[in-house]
């Protein structure tokens, strides 16, 4: 979905990116992560169109974002970590103001304003003043003027600093209809706990360049390059039709006893798949307390990339 190659970014007198590549697939939550100054800001404002390269290429969806920046504007949505509001304008100004900036036709404005304004949980504030926000407020009218135009991809620089953990839940939440809306996601936080929740990559930037892009699932690579996930599934009591259940399925562990979760190779991504195993598990009996992807947790594989301690504090 986002394709980043040998990318190269100069401040005035400073190499911020050095041959930044990196290729983001569709639908996936991508933690970006890495010490202050690492480049983060900077690569995701190159995605967005915002800021010009030295030299290397991004395309989202295709497109390539410097031949055609308002084409790619149309499929992506952008929050900066230092975001704006017009004080003086109300919610819904707010949203119809993006909406149009977006190019949205007049004649939808006013239904997708609503649409948004319901999804985020902002109807009953549609008409206060962004001056008379709360920050969590002012967050979520952000983020849906990055929404408005429904975008193939969201960029979100530090969505969640300022804000109370409820806030920050509910923030978690959004993303994570976000992403079953189809949406491709690059977050950037300081916290790495909170984007565990809904991540499913991550992408570390260290000194201006990519130290660690890996999935937070454990991954394999079947026949003709299937990439398969591992689930696990806990047993409330022991199953001996288990192995029988299990017979036309690639079983990497099986303990019918269920003293250890049993793990089952499935199509990465393929929900449906999931679905039917469990749906045939519990038809036959089989007391699942417990059916999960295998994950690492993103400060685990953080911490393979050298780094000690939360990615803000690293040197
Ligand atoms: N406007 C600028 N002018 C000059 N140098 C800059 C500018 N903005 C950023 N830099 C430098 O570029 C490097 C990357 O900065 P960037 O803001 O992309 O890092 P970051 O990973 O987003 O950091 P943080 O976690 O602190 O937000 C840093 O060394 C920073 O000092």
């Amino acid at each position: 979905m986002i394709q980043v190659r040998d990318l190269v970014f100069d401040y005035l007198g400073h190499r911020a990116l050095h041959g930044v590549s990196v290729d983001i697939p569709k639908g996936t939550v991508i933690a970006l992560v890495g010490p202050n100054g690492a480049g983060k800001s900077t690569l995701m404002r190159c995605m967005a169109g915002l800021d010009t390269p030295l030299s290397g290429s991004i395309t989202v969806g295709g497109v390539d974002v410097q031949e055609h920046p308002r084409e790619v504007h149309t499929k992506l949505g952008y929050l900066s970590d230092f975001f704006g509001l017009y004080q003086e304008l109300t919610v819904q100004q707010c949203l119809s103001y993006a909406a149009a900036a977006q190019g949205i036709a007049d004649k939808h404005i006013a239904k997708r304003v609503q649409d948004v304004a319901r999804f985020l949980n902002l109807t009953d504030k549609l008409q206060s003043l962004a001056s008379n926000l709360s920050r969590g407020q002012r967050q979520r009218v952000a983020i849906g003027q990055a929404i408005v135009h429904m975008p193939q991809v969201l960029l979100l620089d530090e969505p969640a600093s300022g804000l109370d953990p409820e806030a920050r839940a509910d923030l978690s939440a959004l993303f994570r209809t976000l992403q079953a809306k189809g949406m491709t996601l690059v977050v950037s936080s300081h916290i790495l706990s909170e984007l565990d929740e809904y991540c499913t990559h991550i992408l570390s930037i260290r000194d201006g360049r990519v130290s660690r892009f890996a999935s937070l699932a454990a991954t394999a690579t079947g026949a003709e390059g299937v990439i398969k996930t591992l689930v696990q599934i806990q047993l409330a009591a022991p199953a001996p039709q288990l192995a029988g259940l299990l017979g036309d399925y690639e079983v990497a562990h099986l303990d019918v006893q269920g003293l250890a979760p049993s793990t089952v190779y499935l199509p990465a991504g393929d929900l449906a798949a999931r679905a039917v195993l469990l749906a045939r598990l519990t038809a036959a009996g089989v007391a699942v307390c417990g059916f999960q992807e295998v994950r690492t947790t993103l400060q685990a594989s953080y911490d393979q990339t050298g780094a000690t301690g939360r990615p803000g504090e690293s040197a």
